[in-house]
């Protein structure tokens, strides 16, 4: 047995003789040379909604912290995420396995966009196609000693988010949603999809919940009262944090400079991170 075991075998790459497998057991192992405690997916119920934004300052506040942070950009359709930290330079690898790109705060990031030769190109490829490339960046993928691994998923909840949650061991998942979707049907598919892959929900962040004006400080609800808080408790989930629609978030991911983000909505979830690490 390794002398870190935490009893979690998904996580773990070591052949030992007390190694547990079930024949249902559709996950994969990490490189061998990865370490990662813990992964939290970032899921959606649909496009648009802000997912990749709180997978990327989700990690930006962690990695505040001191945690040594990593974005395992699974949206393979829509890759964002280096664009918001503004990377150009691509992924390398060795023999060994492939290496993600730091960021320039040092968040260890993997995307298919780090390694298309032409970030612009479209990802025309079907649904176990787009499972196979994220589940690469699990295994094939050296993760240096990650504190927290986010995953920014394929966007919905059908089959290829399915085949990530089966090979990944994620620890926990965060439900993004915005006002104008239809916030009870998706937390409802959320909440049954994690069920089904035993996997808690860490709790439900709705962004564009608000404007705040900049001149006289009032909240509007640009796309009407949500019932954002009543669907979570139905759930008996938590509301982790409510964003406002703030045209200097864009602006920032659309320069590559989301590190620079200025704002204090993610205090309670980071406070709920860390006692995952403890
Ligand atoms: N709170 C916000 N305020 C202002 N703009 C925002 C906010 N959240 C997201 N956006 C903008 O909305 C657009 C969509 O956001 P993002 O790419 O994060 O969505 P997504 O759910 O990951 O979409 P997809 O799944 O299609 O990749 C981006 O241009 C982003 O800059």
């Amino acid at each position: 047995m390794s002398e870190n075991c935490n009893q979690s075998c998904n996580t773990c790459s070591k052949d030992c003789a007390e190694r547990r497998e079930n024949k249902n057991d559709f996950s994969e192992k990490p490189h061998e040379m990865s370490k990662i405690k813990k992964v939290i997916g970032i899921v959606s119920g649909k496009g648009g909604v802000g997912k990749s934004m709180v997978t990327s300052m989700l990690a930006v506040t962690m990695n505040r912290l001191g945690y040594h942070t990593a974005i395992l950009d699974g949206d393979i359709t829509g890759p964002s995420i280096p664009k918001a930290f503004g990377i150009k330079e691509k992924a390398r690898g060795s023999e060994l396995g492939m290496f993600p790109v730091k960021s320039k705060t040092g968040i260890d990031i993997m995307s298919i966009n780090l390694l298309l030769e032409n970030d612009t190109d479209p990802v025309v490829w079907r649904g176990p196609v787009i499972g196979n490339v994220v589940k690469q960046f699990w295994t094939d993928v050296i993760w240096n000693d990650v504190d927290f691994m986010f995953i920014d998923m394929p966007p919905g909840t059908g089959d290829v988010p399915l085949t990530v949650f089966q090979s990944i061991a994620v620890d926990g998942i965060i439900v993004v949603t915005s006002p104008q979707e239809l916030v009870s049907m998706i937390v409802s598919k959320a909440v049954k999809m994690a069920e089904m892959m035993n996997i808690p929900i860490i709790g439900l962040v709705e962004n564009m919940s608000y404007f705040q004006c900049p001149d006289c400080g009032k909240e509007h609800k640009i796309f009407g009262n949500s019932n954002i808080d009543e669907i979570a408790k139905k759930h008996d989930l938590k509301v982790l944090a409510k964003l406002p629609i703030n045209p200097k978030i864009a602006a920032a991911a659309d320069k590559g400079m989301i590190e620079l983000f200025d704002g204090d909505w993610f205090e309670a979830v980071a406070k709920i991170l860390e006692e995952k690490l403890r």
